[in-house]
């Protein structure tokens, strides 16, 4: 639990808390709420970067399960756990601690499960995690179909017709292929004594649990546990701030593909994880679930009928530039492939 006195963008209520009641479903939406939804978030991530979703009508029992899961899958033998290693194209499957660095001078301590595909073949085994498949499967299509109604409202946003933003995202989750959203698990173990201190800094390793990075796609939901340690830079800002917790809410933040179809109207937000500081907090692990929403690997993203804000803020992120000036034809999938060569050992 992040410490009493500490200043967090929560704390301070500096990220828009967007409520969701009364939204309806992907398939059964309330216009007018969307609608009005859709202007929130558009507000909300093009002035601060990111939001905050409450009443979205995930319960908490669901991601604790899948933390539980996550904390089974880590304590199984290496050996065991070997079946289950990422694969490179589907990007499916367990990442270790290293195997995927955003900070070439830390060492990166997390424990990653991704999941792209919902298929009992691509689940750890029943005998090894009882219910892995379980409690999987229902959150990832939970999150998919928020993901769902969240394309929707942003498309009332940016002046199109709501099915707009669907058709490109389409294959979420659907286990063919066509579309790199992923559900991660995520589970940073505590961080060893050896960071406390070293009395000879040659022999320092130092440790952090995610470097600084912004992610690839449309947007990423994030839900996490109590134990604090995301910051992020809002828009317009060069300083990591705290995002602490505020319970039952997820998070959305923009990715590198919405920054480039949007003219980086709305900025793919930095983030990073870091060590919470205190002997206490340190000595615990964290967990999360990230969703990251990919439009379809061929999507031919419309151009959206965006005018840039008047006197636009300073961007904190500056798109990618494969993926502006003549290439309008965005590639979801050769951004990802370039993306995962990049961070991936
Ligand atoms: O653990 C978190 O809160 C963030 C994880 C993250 O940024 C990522 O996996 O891309
Ligand atoms: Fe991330």
């Amino acid at each position: 639990m992040a410490s009493q006195q500490e200043e967090t963008l929560l704390s301070r209520c500096e990220i828009p808390i967007i409520d969701l009641a009364h939204i309806g479903t992907d398939v059964c939406p309330m216009k007018s709420v969307v609608r009005r939804i859709g202007q929130q978030l558009f507000t909300a991530l093009s002035g601060k970067g990111l939001a905050v979703l409450v009443n979205h009508g995930i319960a908490e029992e669901k991601l604790k399960a899948v933390y539980a899961d996550l904390d089974n899958f880590c304590a199984l033998p290496e050996g065991c756990q070997a079946q289950y290693l990422r694969n490179p194209v589907s990007n499916h499957g367990y990442v270790r601690p290293g195997m995927e660095q955003f900070d070439a001078t830390k060492k990166e301590l997390r424990h990653a499960f991704n999941i792209t595909s919902l298929t009992k073949a691509a689940m750890p085994a029943e005998e090894e995690v009882p219910e892995f498949i379980n409690h999987a499967v229902p959150l990832a299509q939970d999150l998919t179909n928020l993901s769902r109604v969240l394309l929707q409202a942003l498309a009332y946003a940016f002046g199109v017709p709501p099915a707009t933003l669907l058709a490109c995202h389409s294959g979420m989750l659907q286990s063919d292929g066509r579309n790199a959203s992923t559900m991660r698990l995520l589970y940073y173990p505590p961080v060893p004594p050896e960071d406390e201190g070293p009395c000879c800094p040659s022999d320092a390793v130092h440790y952090t649990r995610c470097g600084a990075h912004s992610d690839y796609g449309t947007f990423t939901l994030l839900a996490q546990d109590s134990e604090g340690g995301l910051e992020v830079k809002l828009n317009g800002s060069d300083k990591w701030q705290a995002v602490g917790h505020l319970p039952g809410a997820i998070l959305v933040q923009p990715g590198e593909l919405l920054a480039a179809w949007t003219t980086n109207i709305l900025p793919a937000l930095m983030h990073r994880v870091v060590v919470p500081s205190g002997t206490y907090a340190r000595a615990r692990g964290r967990h999360c679930v990230a969703f990251f929403c990919l439009p379809d690997n061929d999507a031919k993203l419309p151009t959206l009928p965006l005018k840039a804000a008047p006197a636009p803020a300073p961007p904190a992120f500056t798109p990618h530039t494969h993926l502006t000036l003549h290439n309008r034809l965005l590639n979801a999938a050769h951004h990802l492939q370039k993306r995962f060569r990049e961070t991936y050992a």
